[in-house]
């Protein structure tokens, strides 16, 4: 097999076998510089003509628009060249103060907005509790008094367009960072932060998010459209954003804001630190991504961004809690892993022992659900509360709260006691379910406070839970499971990379169903890399039964790109951040349009262009695929690829499969295809059932010691020592 050329292709030869990381991603297609983070620029026109804009910041409100073309309209090019987009420090204090804030008019919002594919919702709230109640009540009313459901059906549909106009809202957008500092008052060293990432034009989820979640009443100011009530105390938000479109620091800034805010409002030292906002994610690697992402942003500004351990004690309040509650929330299923020990550097033991000690200086917290989960509830009879929480951020939120991760979730939602504590969730995929369960949370979090609901924002960008669009898409049938082994293999072959499109450039991500579908899929590719060019190093597999620091090991070699195929399950699906990853391969086909989301959305960050998404489907996964080939399509429509012959979905292709019955969906998304799963129990999780048994396995055994042991102490040492010296006496005779 000629992999070797495939897979060295752009890498210079490291005789030691370890091959220089910047080599191996900057010559890589989706690894170049930036062209564009934002991934919309529709041109939109006018819808008044009385405003203009004029871009040499000399803004004429007054004047008559003369043109309507608004293609040739770039909202975005910065104000100032570059080199001007930081001022100096002393400039930066004085800046907010001299500059005079002039904020866009209603229709300039809506039109950048719309231009970029951007959509804010009010989903409740206190006016929007009454109305949907009243919606509601007339609503039953009509379904009784109507037979023809076709007409109600019609009118029904036209009344929703009807309200969902109502429920639209216009905020103000940041059309450059250099806002932040001068519009939304951000801290000089926070602006100076983000300008030392390099980035230099916001992203759609972070131009439409940002000025809502810094300063709502002053993104709200011009807002008229839809009455929104009192926003000065935050808003709760949800955002669904495209996969690689920079919603990390979108959450980060806000987060990190708000604990320079109130420091400041309160007079407090920066070495005193006071646990505000608490972040909440899926996997143990997107927890520490999100970790370094806010240390870079938290530079020089005395915020503490911490990693949740098993090991660190929080300051938090203790009531007598109803512990069986608590304890019914750990979920069996999630990551084992989490409960190993884990060396920690930033806090103390928890128990007698850590109790005695001061807690750790947090600002920020970053977490998995569990562990989090685990130190609240971790006191026989007693609920840790975090009352000083004004922030809680729910990344990956759909995720959070499927039934998975759902009471965990909750358990720590309701930790949370301060009566303003704000939520945000983010992702790129949002069922409407989830919509649902958490308007009714934040109305039943309200009633129980005796307070007035805060309004839910949603925002979406560009289409509500589907497309990929900057990436290309590759949907491959082999009739057989051994033939996608062949097919894999194949892709990766120059010889037939002309009949399989564009060939599978190195590093790329290869997703499995279970684990033990993913060390088969190791053992038989890791033999494929011949030894001059680095042999079975770089191929590797990564799941979540391994050790913590051996996933923290083989995510730091393929980061540097020593490993070039990574070999992996859901558990990298989502948030994971690799700037370089050519291309996905899904080897088992995703359980849900979400899940192909999220696994195609490795490849192609922050607009990256090059991107390959390959999936691979079988005889059994005939009966599921056209949710994914759905996803393809959208993502091809919005590329504008709809139809020509490069399109991975055809119109016949969508046409001959066959629709999922919801039932099948849901059967799907938690079971997996039926044939790859190796027996055991039906749960949705990383852990393949083989793992499952052999932690059942474990769990019996250890049980059984215990047993024994019990037996023994009541038995009493005698009747032991006699038991010893029998089993002594047969071994010998044995
Ligand atoms: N304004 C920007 N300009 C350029 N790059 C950016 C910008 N904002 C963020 N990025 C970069 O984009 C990449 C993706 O960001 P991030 O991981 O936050 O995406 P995400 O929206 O959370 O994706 P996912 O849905 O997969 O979790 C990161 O490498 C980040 O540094």
């Amino acid at each position: 097999m000629d992999i070797l050329k495939v897979l060295s292709r752009g890498i210079k030869h490291n005789p030691k076998n370890k091959p220089q990381a910047a080599g191996a991603t900057t010559q890589l297609p989706s690894a170049g510089a930036l062209p564009h983070p934002q991934l919309f620029h529709d041109p939109v026109a006018s819808r008044s003509k009385k405003r203009k804009r004029r871009r040499d910041g000399q803004e004429d409100r007054e004047e008559a628009q003369d043109d309507t073309d608004m293609s040739d309209v770039d909202y975005f090019a910065p104000k100032k060249p570059a080199t001007e987009a930081v001022p100096t420090d002393a400039e930066q204090e004085e800046a907010p103060k001299k500059r005079k804030i002039k904020l866009l008019d209603e229709d300039e919002c809506r039109q950048i907005l719309r231009s970029h594919r951007l959509k804010f919702t009010i989903l409740s709230g206190p006016r929007q509790v009454e109305a949907d109640e009243e919606e509601s009540a007339s609503e039953k009313k009509k379904k009784k008094q109507k037979k023809d459901k076709k007409d109600a059906d019609t009118k029904e549909k036209e009344k929703k367009e009807k309200d969902d106009h109502k429920k639209q809202i216009f905020p103000q957008p940041l059309t450059s960072f250099g806002e932040l500092r001068h519009t939304y008052d951000v801290s000089p060293q926070l602006a100076a932060n983000i300008s030392a990432q390099g980035f230099r034009v916001p992203t759609e989820v972070q131009l439409a998010s940002l000025p809502l979640l810094l300063r709502p009443a002053t993104a709200l100011k011009k807002a008229k459209s839809a009455e929104i009530p009192s926003a000065t105390n935050g808003v709760d938000f949800l955002a669904v954003a495209p996969t690689g479109s920079g919603k990390t620091i979108t959450f980060l800034i806000p987060a990190i804001d708000g604990v320079l805010r109130r420091r400041a409002e309160e007079g407090r030292e920066s070495d005193a630190h006071v646990l505000e906002a608490v972040v909440v994610a899926p996997t143990r690697e997107l927890a520490s991504q999100i970790v370094n992402e806010g240390r870079k942003l938290a530079i020089g500004t005395g915020v503490r961004v911490v990693l949740m351990k098993r090991t660190l004690r929080l300051a938090a309040e203790e009531v007598k809690g109803d512990q069986t509650k608590e304890e019914e929330e750990k979920s069996e299923d999630e990551d084992a892993s989490e409960d190993e020990e884990s060396e920690d550097s930033e806090g103390e033991k928890t128990g007698k022992e850590g109790d005695a000690k001061p807690p750790a200086r947090v600002d920020i917290l970053v977490t998995t659900p569990k562990i989090l989960l685990n130190f609240l509830s971790g006191k026989p009879g007693v609920r840790r509360l975090l009352p000083t929480v004004r922030s809680l951020i729910l990344d990956e939120a759909d995720v959070l709260l499927d039934p998975i991760f759902r009471k965990q979730t909750m358990g720590i939602w309701r930790a949370c006691t301060h009566s303003d504590v704000s939520l945000t969730c983010w992702s790129a995929t949002m069922a409407s379910n989830v919509e649902a369960l958490l308007t009714k949370q934040l109305d039943k979090r309200a009633k129980q406070a005796d307070a007035t609901p805060r309004p839910l924002i949603r925002l979406v960008v560009g289409l509500k839970d589907t497309a990929v669009p900057n990436i290309t898409h590759k949907l491959i049938y082999t009739a057989t499971e051994p033939g996608k082994l062949l097919a894999l293999r194949q892709l990766l072959h120059p010889a037939s990379s002309a009949d399989s499109g564009p060939p599978l450039r190195p590093p790329f991500l290869v997703f499995t169903q279970t684990i033990d579908r993913a060390q088969a899929l190791h053992n038989e590719l890791k033999y494929d890399i011949p030894l001059e060019a680095g042999g079975s190093a770089r191929v590797a597999v990564l799941h979540s039964s391994l050790p913590d620091s051996a996933r923290s090991k083989i995510m730091a070699r393929f980061r540097g790109g020593e490993v070039w195929v990574l070999i992996t399950t859901d558990v990298l699906a989502r948030g994971v951040d690799f700037a370089g990853v050519n291309g996905v391969v899904n080897y088992d086909v995703p359980t849900s349009a979400a899940a192909y989301v999220h696994r195609a959305g490795r490849t192609g960050r922050a607009g990256r262009e090059g991107g390959v998404a390959v999936t691979f489907y079988t005889k059994d996964d005939i009966p599921f695929v056209k949710s994914v080939a759905n996803v393809i399509a959208a993502s091809e429509r919005q590329a504008g690829k709809e139809g020509t012959e490069g399109a991975a979905v055809q119109k016949w292709l969508l046409d001959a499969l066959p629709k999922v019955a919801k039932e099948d969906k849901r059967k799907l998304k938690v079971r997996g295809v039926e044939s790859r799963r190796s027996g055991g129990k039906a749960t949705i999780t990383t852990k393949s059932a083989w793992e499952r048994r052999r932690e059942h396995n474990k769990a019996q055994a250890i049980e059984a010691s215990k047993r024994r042991k019990r037996q023994r102490r009541e038995e009493g040492p005698a009747q032991g020592e006699a038991r010893k010296a029998g089993r002594g006496g047969v071994g010998r005779a044995g």
